[in-house]
């Protein structure tokens, strides 16, 4: 049998990521011993009597002690404060890490708490689903999915390297991008479809009322698709939006432009302008699909 990658893994909050990173570690063997702490004792009785970690508590503090990786699953909010709490029993040269879906705020929000001597990798798994909490999570969440490194001019080298065989060894597909480039890409591909999806569902709702009528029942296909997407944990998406503030205004300035194109195009018939961009954004799904990626 080969030697696991870390002796002790802490994981900082434990619902849909930091469940699944604990199944697919212990799935994967990486690790001899994987513990957890949370905020509050439902979460962390709800994460021992599922049995994801060998003991979830809610200290941060003392789940950190001889850890050698730590990654800090919280709600993009909370990773400062976290790293705030945990910086005194971290181990020196322990690989600090994440898993928000933002980069560059948490970059900023964590580091000044992190000792010298600690190796801080960031990184995000583009991999989930509606659903959050301990009972969400599952070992084959990362399959096949990517997971973004996001290190820092200053990271060694070698904590990046064990950080990127970890994900592989979670059995993710893994590259690597500075944070804010990071965020710029992940703004238009995750960011944007989120806030449309909560935009459209709350339109839809908000004419049911008017119309008096259900709309809502007769919703399929599609509109079902956003309902899904809309039903992500308004927490963590409130955090992402407060904290991609930029990126995202600018990706929603050059959305509310297309849109416009369209409604002009629909307005004057223009059918021609509405069949190329249907045509061409039929062949992005189908790319997609030849890659495995939809
Ligand atoms: N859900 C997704 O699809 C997805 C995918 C990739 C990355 N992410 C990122 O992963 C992180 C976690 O998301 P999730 O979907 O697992 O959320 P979740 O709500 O399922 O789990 C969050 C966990 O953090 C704990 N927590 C919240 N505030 C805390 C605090 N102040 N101190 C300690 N623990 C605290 C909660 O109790 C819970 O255990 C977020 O940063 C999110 O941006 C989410
Ligand atoms: O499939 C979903 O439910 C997701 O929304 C997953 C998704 C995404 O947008 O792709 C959501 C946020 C994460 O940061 C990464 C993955």
């Amino acid at each position: 049998m080969t030697k696991p990658l870390f002796n002790k893994i802490a994981l900082i909050g434990i619902g849909l990521i930091g469940g699944s990173i604990a199944l697919a570690a212990r799935r994967g063997g990486l690790a001899n011993k994987i513990v957890a702490a949370t905020r509050s004792e439902e979460t962390a009785a709800t994460a021992n009597r599922l049995k994801l970690v060998d003991h979830c508590g809610t200290d941060l503090a003392a789940a950190c002690q001889d850890a050698d990786l730590v990654i800090v699953c919280t709600p993009v909010g909370a990773c400062g404060e976290a790293a705030r709490v945990i910086a005194p029993s971290l181990k020196p040269g322990c690989i600090v890490s994440d898993v928000g879906s933002v980069k560059q705020a948490v970059v900023d929000a964590m580091q000044p708490h992190l000792p010298a001597g600690v190796h801080f990798v960031p990184a995000h798994p583009v991999a989930g689903t509606e659903n959050s909490g301990p009972e969400a999570g599952f070992a084959e969440l990362f399959d096949g999915r990517w997971t973004i490194l996001t290190p820092l001019p200053d990271s060694d080298p070698a904590a990046v390297d064990k950080l990127d065989a970890f994900w592989k060894g979670l059995g993710s597909l893994t590259d690597r991008l500075d944070p804010a480039g990071h965020d710029r890409i992940l703004a238009i591909t995750s960011h944007l479809p989120h806030l449309i999806a909560y935009t459209i569902v709350g339109t839809a709702d908000d004419l049911a009322g008017h119309l008096n009528s259900e709309v809502l029942r007769f919703a399929a296909g599609g509109f079902r698709d956003f309902t899904r997407i809309a039903a992500s944990d308004p927490t963590m998406w409130r955090d992402v939006f407060l904290n991609n503030r930029e990126a995202v205004l600018e990706v929603l300035a050059r959305f509310q432009e297309d849109l416009f194109y369209l409604q002009r195009a629909i307005r004057w018939g223009e059918g021609d302008k509405l069949f190329d961009l249907f045509t061409r954004t039929r062949e992005i799904r189908r790319a997609l699909i030849h890659l495995n990626q939809a």
